[in-house]
């Protein structure tokens, strides 16, 4: 721009931040010129030499808008002394002179045609950019792997399997009960991750017992980019602006206020936020806070460690009874317990029963299902037989099997099936008709486990007893007294003086420490005023670098314990926790576990253990257990510790039938650990007979099924391998590195794979999308970030890299280019229109309509004789020959060839335009045989299988008719247009 080109009146757009309206000349002066934006109520000035700003001049024809409101349409553009004036007629066919200077400041250039014929040029590599970008991210969220690839985890295909199966669901329902440690924590972290992603939810409310809030929060940001809000008294007062003493008294005696609008609307602080998480006992014990939550609208709701929820007929919790409330609202529901059983049958029905009101509505008729699993299994476990490794293989299906189906298909079934094997290949028949038995008559659709047996890979565990002698009068008065005290023995000692001088275990435990010194040992006990006083007494006493963690912690002081024990250089050896202190904790780094007593519940006994059994122990486990033993009769401890171990082999395999065992049994058990021993042999081998048919009974009944169910190993592994190929496609990284040269973000090479970013000085846009000010270490590698927590984890899913493609396909960037082209065929002078055209239709995003439209884009090269060279000159191709264009030539040589630019525009319109019907049939059909597919095995299903809620079957028809709806409103849309000049 120079002095003499500008003046006052004249009206410009600003390249940078075209959102700010059409601004006006307000003053010259020597190298600077002063710009004002009525719109927007901003002045900018601007250096003459380099001001990123367009000249607006509209043409004949176009219609534009008088401050005034009136809308007229161009007849003439007459220019006087530097501005122009705009000779129109109106609506009514009244002429109007309108002086630039008078025109409505708040037009915005959006579409491209707008801003190209404004001046609004961008790169052209940035056109190529964004069509990239728009083709890239269709791609990626068109496979049913997104949402599963971004989070910082290991691939494992059953945690791969349930997530795909659940996060697929609408509004999902599931009791997710893998066994201790597989990774609930993760399952549940992509399904939300993938609903997120997908538009299938957006908000989320998290319920964990307190112990275990710190360690969702820091896992849902460390591993799935999830940022949650923390939720407790404090952060709610303050989120309602009550947070000090005295507002905390009028809190607490006003609870009735919260919905007295007087003072305006009162703020729901579980509405604050799309993420929240809360513990259990929050929830629980404040009435109000409850009600808030109940109020605000959630998408999905998880609840960990959800064996806390007992429920009876008579005494329902109040933990269930919160719960329940929450889940009749929200429409998802995901209940994580690696115990369900833990309570007994009838909590465990009770919560089936908050996922699914309508099909467990009768405990009796729940438990005689649950019994009657067997010859279904049997029979998936003949087919399993029967499939051969060979996927080629064709043959007919062993007449015994066809014969066991008989009552399972009928007779069109059956003889489509055979001729499936006959023809096309055994193992995919059957394949296929073990998927739809166990559909149909599985039990995995609410409840999902995998169990080590199905993971493998888990390393043994090994048990040590340390029997400790005790004086006669000691093990003789302890023999006098209750269960609980022979078990928990403290108060005993306490009685003689401080129990831990007293009690043999404290001076045993001292030197197991000492004599495993640099090994890390965690120590659980039941008691939390035991755990204090130990860990006390150790650090105190003997100078062992200990640390405690127990339920009367707060949350800090917990994570900070954890992290003691967890520093390898120099953290505490030793961590004394309580029962309830450790549950859900992670602390597989250790390989020693030393059980100060025992609880009276098998499913306590395996939560115990699983702190170490967990993915990612890479060690053998030992176990350590101290047991007081008297010269007379064995004590109630080691009783209780046979019986475990000989009855039910709890302490080195895990244990599934532990809670029906102790059931069964505890009439027997109970009197047997305090009284004489004479019939403790044969309560032993009683309790091992009936693990043993028990365990067989579910190998081949129930748990075979809810196995097969909760992972059907080739879909898992194939789930598996398409992610692999993902993270080793180098489309990524050259894409993300192109990016950021576009936007002037700086990087530099960290090591290989990995880089270090940092907001450039001159970047596009500030801040950029996921990058924190102070920089960002990322890699594209899974195993480096599985190792690195100070390196991010890069890829498709990442919020820097979902913000790029946002930030490029959503917006107006790279969507009009000027550029040129030497190629020899064609004549110097010769001028094309690149333009590009995608299928849009206003959809919710939660229809993921996108899914069904197989070309996202349509491209069209035209030259002025409107032959098309779009396949002969391809779009990668036609980037790497074209040479960028100075941006005042561009907008001069747009100026010059508007007519013959806005001709050939118009002309690609109308080429594409046929194409649109396709597009739109060819959508439709796949969302019709996408959702249709699903809505005709639903029903099919509904009419064999109550657990197929009538809402979901509701949903689907909905969203299919919504989504055809939809489709049939899509036009094609020019996206971006470029102007290429041969020379
Ligand atoms: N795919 C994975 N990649 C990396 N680490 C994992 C993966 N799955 C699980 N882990 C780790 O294994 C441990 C157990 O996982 P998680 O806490 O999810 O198990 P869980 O089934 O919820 O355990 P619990 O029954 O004790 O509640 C955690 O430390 C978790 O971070």
């Amino acid at each position: 721009m120079s002095q003499a080109e500008v003046t006052l009146g004249q009206r410009y757009v600003s390249d940078t931040e075209p959102e700010l309206g059409l601004g006006v000349v307000l003053q010259v002066d020597g190298s600077t010129v002063d710009i004002g934006f009525p719109a927007a109520g901003e002045r900018r000035t601007y250096s003459l030499k380099q001001a990123p700003l367009s000249r607006v001049r509209f043409t004949e024809g176009e219609k534009i808008k008088h401050q005034d409101g009136t809308r007229v349409v161009v007849q003439e553009v007459i220019e006087q002394a530097g501005c122009l004036l705009y000779q129109t007629v109106t609506d009514e066919g009244e002429e109007r002179a309108v002086p630039e200077f008078e025109l409505d400041s708040y037009v915005q250039f959006s579409t491209p045609r707008e801003r190209l014929f404004a001046g609004q040029i961008d790169k052209s590599n940035h056109f190529s950019l964004r069509y990239q970008s728009r083709l890239l991210r269709h791609k990626v969220e068109q496979t049913n792997t997104f949402g599963l690839g971004g989070p910082r985890v290991s691939l494992l295909p059953h945690q791969l399997y349930i997530a795909e199966q659940v996060a697929s669901r609408f509004s999902p329902r599931v009791l997710l009960a893998d066994e201790v440690g597989l990774g609930k924590t993760i399952e549940a972290g992509m399904i939300l991750h993938r609903q997120l992603l997908t538009g299938r939810a957006s908000r989320a409310l998290v319920i964990v017992p307190p112990a275990l809030l710190h360690q969702w929060l820091v896992e849902m940001l460390r591993r799935f980019n999830l940022s949650f809000t923390l939720l407790d008294e404090e952060r709610c007062l303050s989120l309602e602006g009550k947070d000090t003493e005295d507002d905390i008294m009028d809190f607490e005696l006003d609870a009735d206020d919260l919905l007295d609008e007087e003072d305006g609307p009162a703020v729901n602080p579980f509405e604050q936020a799309q993420l929240v998480l809360c513990s259990l006992d929050f929830i629980t014990q404040n009435p109000e806070r409850l009600a808030q939550a109940e109020a605000a609208d959630w998408d999905l709701l998880l609840v960990d460690e959800a064996h806390h929820l007992s429920w009876s007929p008579d005494a329902p919790s109040d933990e269930y009874l919160a719960v329940e409330r929450l889940a009749q609202r929200a429409r998802g529901l995901l209940l994580l317990t690696a115990t369900p059983e833990q309570l007994g049958v009838e909590s465990h029905f009770a919560r089936l029963r908050l996922l699914d009101p309508d099909r467990y509505y009768d405990l009796e008729v729940f438990t005689r299902e649950q019994a009657d699993y067997g010859p279904l299994s049997a029979l998936v476990e003949q087919l399993l037989e029967a499939r051969p490794d060979d996927a080629e293989q064709t043959g007919e299906l062993p007449t015994a099997t066809l014969k066991g189906l008989e009552q399972f298909l009928d007779a069109v079934q059956l003889e489509a099936l055979s001729s499936q094997a006959r023809e096309t290949s055994q193992a995919q028949a059957i394949d296929e008709v073990i998927s739809v038995l166990l559909d149909r008559h599985g039990t995995g659709r609410v409840l999902l486990r995998n169990t080590r047996h199905a993971v493998a890979g888990f390393p043994e565990r090994h048990l040590h007893t340390y029997p400790l002698e005790l004086e006669a009068g000691d093990a003789e008065a302890l023999a006098e007294m209750e269960l609980q005290a022979q078990l928990y023995p403290e108060q005993y000692w306490e009685s003689q003086g401080e129990w831990w001088i007293n009690d043999p275990r404290v001076l045993w435990l001292k030197d197991l420490i000492k004599e495993k010194r640099g090994q890390k040992i965690l120590v659980i006990c039941a008691d939390s005023d035991t755990a204090q006083s130990l860990e006390l007494y150790l650090r105190l006493r003997h100078g062992i670098a200990s640390a405690v963690f127990h339920e009367s912690m707060n949350l800090i002081a917990r994570d900070r314990a954890a992290a003691y024990f967890a520093d390898t250089e120099e953290g505490a050896q030793v961590l004394i926790a309580s029962e309830i202190g450790s549950e859900g904790r992670n602390f597989q780094f250790a390989q020693d576990l030393v059980l100060f007593d025992l609880p009276l519940n098998p499913d306590l006994l395996e939560q115990r253990i699983g702190r170490l059994d967990r993915i990612g122990q890479a060690g053998e486990i030992h176990l350590h257990l101290p047991l007081y033993t008297s010269e007379g009769s064995p004590t109630a401890q080691e009783k209780l510790s046979r019986w475990y171990h000989e009855g039910i082999n709890a302490f080195e395999h895990t244990c599934a039938i532990g809670h029906s065992a102790y059931t069964a049994f505890a009439d027997r058990l109970l009197p047997a650990l305090t009284g004489p021993g004479d019939d403790f042999e044969a309560l032993l081998s009683d309790t091992r007979a009936f693990a043993d048919k028990l365990n067989a009974e579910l190998q081949a009944g129930r748990d075979k099924l809810l196995e097969l169910n909760s992972c059907r190993p080739g879909k898992a592994e194939a789930l598996v391998e398409n992610l692999s190929e993902q993270d080793a496609d180098p489309a990524l990284p050259d894409y993300v590195m192109r990016a950021l040269d576009s936007f002037n973000v700086d990087y530099e090479r960290h090591s290989e794979n990995a880089w270090v970013l940092h907001p450039g000085e001159h970047m596009r846009v500030d801040p950029y999308p996921g990058l924190p000010e102070s920089g960002l270490t990322v890699t594209f590698d899974r195993e480096q970030a599985l190792s690195r927590d100070d390196m991010s984890f890069l890829t498709w899913e990442h919020p820097l890299v979902r913000g790029t493609l946002e930030l490029i396909a959503d917006t107006e960037y790279g969507n009009t280019a000027v550029a040129t082209l030497k190629l020899p065929p064609l004549k110097p002078g010769t001028m094309m229109v690149e333009a590009v055209f995608c299928l849009m239709s206003p959809a919710p995003a939660e229809l993921q309509l996108n899914r069904y439209i197989r070309e996202p884009l349509v491209r069209v090269l035209l030259d002025s004789n409107g032959k098309d060279f779009a396949q002969a000159l391809g779009a990668d191709k036609l980037h790497q020959i074209l040479k960028k264009v100075p941006r005042a030539t561009a907008q001069e040589l747009v100026r010059h060839s508007r007519e013959a630019i806005a001709t050939l525009l118009d002309q690609a319109e109308a080429k594409v335009e046929p194409l649109r019907d396709q597009q739109v049939d060819d959508a439709k059909s796949a969302a019709r045989e996408d959702i249709g597919r699903e809505i005709e095995r639903l029903q099919d299903l509904a009419k064999i299988n109550p657990n197929i809620r009538e809402e979901e079957l509701n949903y689907l028809q909905t969203r299919l008719d919504t989504s055809l709806e939809c489709l049939d409103h899509a036009s094609l849309k020019l996206d971006a247009v470029r102007v290429i000049v041969a020379v």
